[in-house]
């Protein structure tokens, strides 16, 4: 039996007029919690990862992160395989809007053959974990010239029980105004579909974009520990 049977089950429908209309949705239930603890425990196995970065190096945050290496477990390949193929219809709804000369393919295998025709070959899921006092400075995760504009984050454990503060933390900036902040604490099992770089909103004279960024607020208490799925390579 696959780990994600759960997404099978979603009115993906909702979840895509959600994404469309608010920049993200939240599909609860996609993982179940031994599936999420093994992926934890995973974080000490290094044959697993292709890269590891000590967050406070780049001045990204106070956490470590770790980039899976190919071939991706089977969870996030399977994760990615079912989810993109969701998400392609607002992508390109978002181009179209923002009257951007960009297709999106059906299939990720097409998406990472555009990766690859422009140098980026490296896988981009990673696992992250924060302990007390970490946090996460408000990003976009674009990794080369090829980006799709959606990725996912899955929450690998609980917010309360396991780790206090460590907020997901969205901000949206239109044109001409100050950033608006979503704050998040979504549970243990779920994912969070979200806008990586731009999406349109309507406006009286047509679409205009939004940007947005995202991050994670400092850890109260306890470890905190996510997987993110981004869907385009990287080159380094
Ligand atoms: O830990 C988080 O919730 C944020 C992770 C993140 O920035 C990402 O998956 O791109
Ligand atoms: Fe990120």
């Amino acid at each position: 039996m696959s780990t994600i049977d759960g997404l099978n089950t979603h009115d993906w429908v909702s979840v895509q007029k959600e994404i469309y209309k608010k920049g993200y949705a939240l599909v609860e239930n996609v993982l179940n919690s031994n599936t999420c603890d093994q992926l934890i425990e995973g974080f000490q196995d290094s044959t697993l990862y292709r890269k590891t970065v000590e967050m406070e190096r780049y001045r990204f945050g106070s956490g470590t992160y770790k980039y899976f290496k190919y071939p991706l477990p089977e969870t996030i390949s399977e994760i990615r395989e079912f989810v993109y193929p969701k998400l392609v219809p607002i992508a390109n709804q978002w181009m179209k809007d923002l009257k951007k000369d960009v297709i999106f393919p059906d299939s990720l295998a097409v998406l990472h053959q555009q990766c690859i025709d422009h140098g980026q070959l490296l896988a981009t899921p990673l696992i992250l974990k924060y302990g007390a006092g970490g946090y996460n400075t408000l990003h976009q995760d674009l990794y080369g010239e090829v980006y799709f504009p959606m990725q996912a984050v899955l929450f690998l454990n609980d917010y309360g029980p396991d780790y206090t503060g460590g907020e997901f933390v969205m901000t949206q900036q239109v044109p001409r105004a100050q950033s608006k902040a979503i704050v998040l604490h979504p549970p243990k099992g779920s994912m969070l579909i979200f806008t990586t770089n731009y999406r349109p909103i309507k406006g009286k004279k047509g679409f205009y974009r939004v940007s947005m960024r995202h991050g994670v607020s400092e850890v109260r208490s306890g470890e905190r520990y996510t997987m993110g799925v981004i869907f385009h390579d990287a080159t380094s």
